[in-house]
């Protein structure tokens, strides 16, 4: 398994929002707010053909596309990927089953 992780990838990509635009398309991006939710969007309907056509290696592609945009997206916008996680955290909490993850598989 890798040990690249989404809070890794949004790391770099915050940090490349501040340098230069000329350098950096990360920094284009949070630059334009509207150009990075196209982008995104873009992406997802790329991932979403993939999908439809079962095409495992495309998929694949256009996933690391669609996470590398929604962190830009979410850097154009000042969100962090923490608040994103939060939120999936408190829905976890909600439903009960991160005690049940924590506990493991049922014997
Ligand atoms: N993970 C990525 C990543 N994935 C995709 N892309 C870029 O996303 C762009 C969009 O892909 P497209 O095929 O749509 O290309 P395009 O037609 O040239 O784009 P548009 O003109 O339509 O905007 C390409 O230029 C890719 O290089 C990425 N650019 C950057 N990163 C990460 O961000 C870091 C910093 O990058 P810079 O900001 O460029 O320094 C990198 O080290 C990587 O970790």
């Amino acid at each position: 398994m890798s040990g690249f992780t989404l809070a890794d990838l949004a790391v770099i990509v915050t940090a490349r929002a501040e340098a230069s635009p000329e350098e950096s398309y990360t920094a284009r991006l949070a630059a334009d707010p509207a150009r990075a939710a196209k982008k995104f969007g873009e992406e997802a309907v790329e991932a979403v053909i993939a999908a439809v056509e079962n095409d495992p290696k495309a998929l694949i592609a256009e996933s690391a596309d669609v996470l590398y945009h929604l962190m830009a997206l979410l850097a154009a916008r000042d969100v962090s990927l923490d608040a994103v996680m939060a939120e999936l955290e408190r829905r976890t909490a909600q439903s009960g089953l991160a005690e049940k993850a924590s506990r493991g598989p049922a014997a």
